[in-house]
């Protein structure tokens, strides 16, 4: 009871009397003294202001010690301002002890933390690792880019490899076929006509025989580039089997298809009568799609007319009767 009655007295003498009460210097020690209290007051809010913004501050908890520390030096200057009236000497010098405790504890974790502070890299540091980064980033993008370019080059050279007959160049046997699948079930929706022809180079067989494999891979390039020259872009030409092709032809009736088919043959005659490849013609069957036909159905019956063809002889064309 006695140390809080002590710790609250406020009898001591005041500094007025060692001022002399001179009003000249009570302006100066009050006035110096509450400027003083004002701003380490405002100083510390401010730190606590920045700690709370910037959750990514390095050290924040020194701010925060720097503010506690200043804010004590603010209370012992507010107790000298007091202390001039009334002589409060125990609570400034419990303030006074406090703020050397605080003032020693703030040091010295600031000497602790000095070296982690120095290491911390400076602005330049981090502006010259951002740019060695944006350019390690560009190649990347830029070999990304690359990669893409190649893997799309890639899987168009597979697309390709996939649908294309590898001698010929002409779409392969699945291709051919998917596309005349397609075309069947457009026709039918568009109520559109729709022809297919089959081909097939007549003694063949002999071209081999005679002239070996290599001139046969030729007969078979050189028929394939004849037929592809006649038909419109929008048909669609395959090799099937061995010798043998098949051509869809879209929008397109049995008598068009008859005419084209003719004109196929003959070109076929011209063109291995002008050339070095051993001459070679070509038996065609001609059908026309029916509501009733599906890819087999229809395939079959230019097949049969294609039997037709070779069997009365080879180098001519056959339809499907009209019904
Ligand atoms: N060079 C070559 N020959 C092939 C290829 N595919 C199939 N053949 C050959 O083509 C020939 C086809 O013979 P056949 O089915 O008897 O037909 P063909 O001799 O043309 O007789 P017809 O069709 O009745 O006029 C066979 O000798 C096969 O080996 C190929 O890719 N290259």
């Amino acid at each position: 009871m006695g140390l809080v009655n002590d710790f609250l007295n406020g009898d001591f003498m005041p500094h007025g009397h060692c001022l002399l009460w001179r009003t000249d210097l009570l302006i100066l020690h009050v006035g110096g003294d509450i400027l003083t209290f004002v701003a380490y007051m405002l100083i510390p809010i401010a730190l606590i202001r920045l700690v709370r913004a910037r959750d990514d501050l390095h050290f924040g908890w020194i701010f925060l010690m720097f503010a506690g520390f200043i804010f004590f030096c603010g209370a012992t200057h507010l107790l000298g301002v007091i202390n001039v009236w009334h002589g409060y000497y125990y609570i400034h010098g419990v303030v006074k002890s406090l703020t050397g405790l605080i003032s020693i504890t703030t040091a010295v974790l600031l000497w602790y933390m000095l070296p982690y502070a120095i290491n911390l890299p400076s602005k330049r540091q981090l502006q010259s690792k951002i740019i060695q980064l944006t350019e390690v980033e560009k190649q990347l993008a830029e070999s990304n880019l690359r990669l893409e370019v190649e893997v799309s080059k890639r899987t168009a050279q597979l697309e390709k490899m996939a649908t294309t007959d590898e001698l010929t160049g002409l779409f392969n046997r699945r291709e051919i076929l998917r596309l005349l699948a397609l075309e069947i079930s457009r026709s039918t929706r568009q109520q559109s006509t729709l022809s297919i022809m089959m081909l097939d180079l007549d003694d063949f067989k002999a071209i081999n025989d005679n002239y070996g494999h290599l001139t046969g891979d030729q007969t078979l390039k050189h028929a394939a580039e004849c037929f592809s020259r006649i038909v419109r872009k929008t048909d669609f030409i395959g090799r099937i089997g061995g010798e043998e092709f098949l051509i869809v032809l879209p929008d397109t009736p049995a008598t068009s298809a008859v005419a084209l088919a003719e004109r196929i043959r003959e070109a076929k005659q011209c063109a291995t009568e002008q050339s070095t490849i051993p001459a070679c013609t070509v038996s065609i069957g001609v059908a026309q799609c029916v509501a009733t036909d599906d890819q087999q159905s229809l395939i079959q019956r230019a097949d049969e007319c294609l039997y037709q063809a070779k069997a009365a002889g080879r180098n001519c064309v056959r339809q499907v009767a009209q019904q």
